[in-house]
């Protein structure tokens, strides 16, 4: 599919709202992504990060409003040109979603699915250029030598790598993350967001990451998109950004994260306590 204005926004949130019965998830939203920027929407649990990212593939469509991405708007956009959207966009979770028992090389050859027929099953089913393609993103992250091991005998911050190497290998230009480094202790996650920030320079992808650390946020991103209840309260360049600016979208429930609507997850060393 070629982009149909190279001068416009990758990703582009005019007035979107979702709502799930009563709940508001998304509350008015406008902000574009530029090319090859990094964008963190930082926000509490139930904030609404996940279901703006769910907008820019189609997997969820908006109540109102309109998401344009590579210059199609996504919720018009339908079967053979759906799929080619699709495969421009590559998309991490915070749990990974490896198949466990599959070798880390079979696991990254699936993020050829959606070009190849028919299903696959073992790693011998897909073509020799799918296998080299895996390996060379699995080089890329640093995992070649674990090509042949099974995925959930490698540690959590291994198994993010792979994840992105899965999401690479079909050569998207946007970068979905949702929490990547969720069930991360501080150190994988600074080299996870390292990685998703190299090579997203080296492959000029735009990046939409949520995350809710905000010292990540500030160290990673080119820019930052608060969202508190559904709304976006905070749009700026990361640099010149002080912690305590990027914090006050959390207001009086970021300082005191017992009153937030769901329980807050661990609080890890170096963080600050809120939930994600
Ligand atoms: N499928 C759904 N059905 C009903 N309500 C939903 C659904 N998905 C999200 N919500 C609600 O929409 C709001 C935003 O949720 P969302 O998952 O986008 O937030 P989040 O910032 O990503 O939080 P988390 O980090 O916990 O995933 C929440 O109130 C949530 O309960």
């Amino acid at each position: 599919m070629m982009i149909k204005d190279q001068g416009r926004p990758v990703i582009e949130f005019e007035r979107v709202g979702k709502r799930f019965g009563e709940t508001v998830a998304l509350d008015d939203v406008t902000f574009s992504v530029e090319p090859g920027t990094v964008v963190v929407l930082l926000g509490l649990s139930g904030s609404g990060k996940s279901t703006l990212l769910r907008q820019v593939n189609g997997l969820q469509q908006p109540t109102t409003g309109t998401v344009r991405v590579l210059g199609e708007e996504v919720s018009i956009t339908r079967g053979r040109s759906l799929r080619a959207l699709r495969r421009q966009i590559g998309f991490v979770f915070q749990n990974f979603h490896l198949v466990g028992p599959s070798t880390v090389l079979e696991n990254v050859c699936t993020g050829l699915l959606g070009s190849l027929f028919g299903p696959r099953l073992g790693l011998a089913m897909y073509p020799r250029s799918v296998r080299r393609q895996a390996l060379e993103q699995l080089d890329r992250v640093g995992l070649a030598d674990r090509a042949f091991q099974r995925a959930d005998t490698l540690s959590g911050g291994q198994q993010q790598r792979v994840a992105i190497a899965r999401a690479l290998v079909q050569r998207p230009k946007i970068l979905l993350a949702d929490e990547p480094v969720a069930s991360l202790d501080p150190e994988s996650s600074a080299q996870v967001m390292e990685l998703i920030r190299e090579i997203g320079a080296e492959d000029d992808l735009t990046v939409l990451c949520s995350l809710h650390q905000v010292e990540l946020a500030l160290d990673f991103a080119d820019r930052i998109v608060g969202l508190r209840s559904g709304a976006v309260v905070l749009d700026r360049a990361a640099v010149g950004l002080s912690r305590e600016q990027a914090m006050e979208i959390y207001g009086s429930v970021g300082a005191q994260p017992e009153t937030a609507a769901e329980p807050a997850r661990p609080v890890r060393v170096g963080q600050p306590a809120l939930a994600g």
